[in-house]
């Protein structure tokens, strides 16, 4: 068939108009505002009131005084005390987990949720869609059966594909709105044990009672309502809250649809303040270029940088190569890196200064920082941060440090893969 100079002539018009509005649809899927993009300077010390006063300021939720703050190590100490807690719920349990399998630890948390269920104390749970795939379909029947309202965020919809790129990371349990839990635990077998071998993990979760447990429930609060439209509201839920303990503390969350930088601020800002340690467990540890800044910044200033991260025994290798790949300008600045041997390390734990302690959901990568929902507490108190840098000590002792003369005489093979993985790090 011979077209016609007018259908010629046609077929392009039509051709650019649709090249036009192709583009102009790809804008608007573009981000719209700036994000953080410029270097955060040091100005204040961690213990400065003016960094607090910036932290609360900034991040939203203000620090408050009185809570008490508990560490739990492997699942072997994390799952009964956040099972105890669910046990003892006697007015609300408010579940929210990136990773729910099935499994003997899936089973045994479905059956202490349903227990309470039927002892008629409200329980919500909310599960991401993609992290949660391997849930059994049977568990979240007998949940629902039982009378827990289980929904799960962000479900594969054709007409919201966009955001199926944002998860909700966060890791928070809620029991009476006065004892709350997070870190890096999610349910499933690989977090039980005690790490003793490589089919079960090393992690911290945490516990916290006190004022700030009403900021958790404004977190888990968050991500309800978008994926119910419903508030949870009333003493159940917001009890008054005494102090308890000495500890200050902060709990804040960061989404791309709204508080996008709320996590990335948090951490420039604790990195650009310290003066002596920054003590990193990282179980996803891809620094982008403004974080790599404060920390090359820190080492500058004379401050001690240890950061532990996954040895060869990683769930995900992209993530692992990915990361090498940023190893250089940190390790020749002075950084230590040290891989974690016996088995999967999952910790997400900061300690800067022997004084601010931030724990949660929050990889320190682009993929929490940018396009997952993540929620962390942070503490503000010597006693706890000396605990915890006890725990970083003991996890070093199981680890292997990687220098810089090493790092740089890796085979070439490995240097070409790390930096194709390196590639991808806008959504690792
Ligand atoms: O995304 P995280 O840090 O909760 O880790 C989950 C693991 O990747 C599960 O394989």
């Amino acid at each position: 068939m011979t077209w016609s100079r007018r259908q010629i002539v046609a077929a392009g018009v039509i051709g650019a108009l649709l090249a036009i509005a192709v583009t102009i649809i790809a804008l608007n899927f573009m981000q719209p505002e700036r994000r953080i993009e410029r270097q955060v300077e040091h100005r204040y010390t961690t213990d400065d009131p003016r960094f607090r006063h910036e932290l609360s300021t900034l991040l939203g939720p203000p620090i408050l005084e009185g809570n008490r703050v508990a560490n739990f190590e492997n699942g072997d100490q994390i799952f009964p005390a956040m099972l105890e807690a669910i046990r003892g719920a006697r007015h609300s349990i408010n579940f929210e987990t990136y990773i729910y399998w099935s499994g003997d630890i899936g089973r045994e948390f479905a059956d202490a949720l349903i227990e309470r269920a039927h002892a008629k104390v409200p329980v919500h749970v909310l599960v991401d869609w993609v992290g949660s795939q391997k849930m059994d379909e049977v568990l979240v029947h007998e949940m629902a059966d039982a009378g827990i309202r289980i929904e799960r965020y962000h479900p594969l919809q054709w007409y919201h594909l966009v955001r199926m790129n944002n998860r909700t990371h966060r890791k928070l349990l809620v029991v009476d709105g006065k004892i709350g839990f997070t870190g890096g635990v999610g349910i499933a077998d690989q977090w039980s044990g005690n790490a003793q071998d490589e089919e079960h993990w090393r992690d911290s979760h945490y516990r916290i009672e006190g004022p700030a447990v009403a900021q958790m429930q404004a977190a888990f609060m968050d991500n309800w309502i978008k994926a119910t439209g419903g508030v949870l509201r009333g003493e159940d839920y917001f009890p008054p809250l005494e102090p308890l303990g000495d500890a200050a503390g902060q709990v804040f969350t960061s989404s791309p649809t709204g508080g996008a930088d709320s996590m990335l601020l948090m951490y420039l800002l604790a990195f650009s303040s310290a003066v002596k340690t920054i003590d990193i467990s990282a179980s996803y540890f891809v620094p982008d270029e403004l974080t790599l800044r404060v920390l090359i910044d820190a080492l500058k200033r004379g401050v001690r940088v240890r950061v532990i991260v996954p040895g060869e025994d990683i769930d995900t290798e992209i993530v692992r190569k990915a990361s090498r790949a940023s190893w250089g300008e940190l390790l020749a600045a002075g950084a230590q890196i040290h891989e974690y041997q016996p088995t999967m390390f999952h910790c997400k734990t900061v300690i800067v200064d022997g004084l601010l302690v931030s724990v949660g959901s929050t990889n320190i990568d682009t993929r929490s920082f940018r396009l997952n929902d993540e929620a962390n507490l942070n503490v503000y108190d010597a006693a706890f941060a000396r605990a915890l840098t006890r725990v970083f000590e003991q996890d070093l002792k199981h680890t292997r440090q990687i220098t810089l003369q090493a790092w740089l005489h890796r085979p070439f093979t490995e240097k070409i893969m790390e930096n194709a993985a390196a590639a991808l790090s806008s959504q690792l």
